[in-house]
């Protein structure tokens, strides 16, 4: 499809049994395909065990009727790592409220930060946990998917390479070393409106339009829509849950380093209509090394020349702009903004400057 031609009105789903068959170039197609003008794509038979996906969609809707004690005693705002609970509208994207409740976990690394050192690198650090007596074996089924979903994401980076005729391993050296990894997961309900959460300038968002960092596995617990991405003519395609499927998108890290030819596409989340119950979601992001720097990759040409010419988006570019800069520290103003509570109180120099710079 050229640019000039009529723009995306559904997402791919591609089949990811091909990647590991006599198919493979077929699904690396498809994949290159997607990536130039799409940058999200729904895969099937993927390699996360059907029990744990059950288990974790079971847990993450018991997560929510947890005892609102238990839910406030492991809030966000205690947390340097910004990890743990954020009330309903206590998250902004692009300084508006974002009408959900969430827990944000990630994989379980120790805070090796010191002072002298970058501060960014304070954000890796350990979980918040609700006590187990509310929801035995939550922690050790929350890890394991981590854990798969982990090694999921790096064999797709992989096939990302592949599908651009860039060695396999290409996209590694942007991550962490393996044990050093801090992959994150946020586990979010959005909850249907009502004429009372129409606020004064009838602006309810589930999540406002944004780009994510690197790579986003999504999971869609029930069959809520919400989700919408924006097309490159800039209209906003919904794209409704598909059972045994992952939505996966591309993030800034990815397009940066792949100079703009898999596509970090804008998206944004609106909440359920009156009357229908709450969308419930789990997406899983892969992180890029806070210490990296976006070098793009030797990108053949003739895969240059494919890609997209111009986007339209509605997501916020000073986030972006400083992701260019440094990533690590568009990862830490981004979590001072989005969490002004926990920024203030763990990080007040750097809130104040930011404050001082708004
Ligand atoms: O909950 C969803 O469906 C998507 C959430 C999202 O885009 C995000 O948290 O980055
Ligand atoms: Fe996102």
């Amino acid at each position: 499809m050229e640019d000039n031609q009529l723009d995306f009105t559904s997402l791919p789903i591609l089949d990811y049994s091909l990647a590991h068959s006599l198919k493979k170039n077929e699904f690396l197609s498809q994949l290159r395909n997607a990536l130039f003008h799409v940058g999200f794509l729904y895969i099937k038979n993927h390699p996360i065990p059907k029990e744990l996906v059950t288990k974790i969609k079971s847990y993450s809707i018991q997560l929510f009727d947890l005892p609102t004690s238990e839910k406030l005693r492991i809030e966000i705002c205690n947390s340097p790592h910004f990890l743990g609970y954020s009330k309903l509208d206590a998250e902004k994207t692009q300084g508006i409220d974002d009408h959900r409740e969430q827990f944000d976990f990630g994989a379980e690394v120790p805070c090796t930060w010191k002072e002298g050192e970058p501060i960014y690198r304070r954000l890796k650090g350990p979980n918040q946990w609700p006590d187990e007596k509310y929801i035995p074996g939550f922690k050790e089924i929350l890890l394991e998917y981590i854990k798969r979903m982990s090694d999921f994401s790096l064999e797709f980076i992989q096939l990302i390479a592949s599908s651009l005729s860039l060695p396999p391993d290409s996209l590694n050296k942007f991550l962490d070393p393996y044990d050093k990894q801090m992959n994150r997961l946020k586990i979010v309900k959005y909850p249907p409106l009502n004429t009372l959460t129409l606020g004064s300038d009838g602006i309810v968002q589930g999540v406002g339009p944004h780009k994510d960092p690197w790579l986003t596995f999504l999971l869609q617990v029930n069959d809520v829509w919400g989700l919408q991405v924006q097309n490159h003519k800039g209209d906003w395609i919904d794209v409704p849950p598909i059972e045994g499927t992952f939505v996966v998108n591309i993030g800034l890290g990815i397009e940066a380093v792949t100079r703009g030819v898999a596509v970090a596409t804008t998206h944004r989340v609106i909440n359920p209509p009156p009357g229908l119950i709450p969308r419930i979601s789990i997406p899983f992001f892969q992180m890029i090394s806070y210490d990296t720097m976006l070098e793009p990759l030797d990108v053949p040409e003739d895969i240059i020349r494919q890609a997209p010419t111009s986007v339209v988006s509605d997501a916020d570019t000073v986030y972006h702009e400083r992701f260019y800069k440094n990533v690590g520290n568009a990862q830490i103003l981004n979590r001072l903004s989005s969490h002004p509570d926990a920024g203030k109180r763990h990080y007040p120099e750097l809130f104040a400057e930011l404050e001082n710079k708004n």
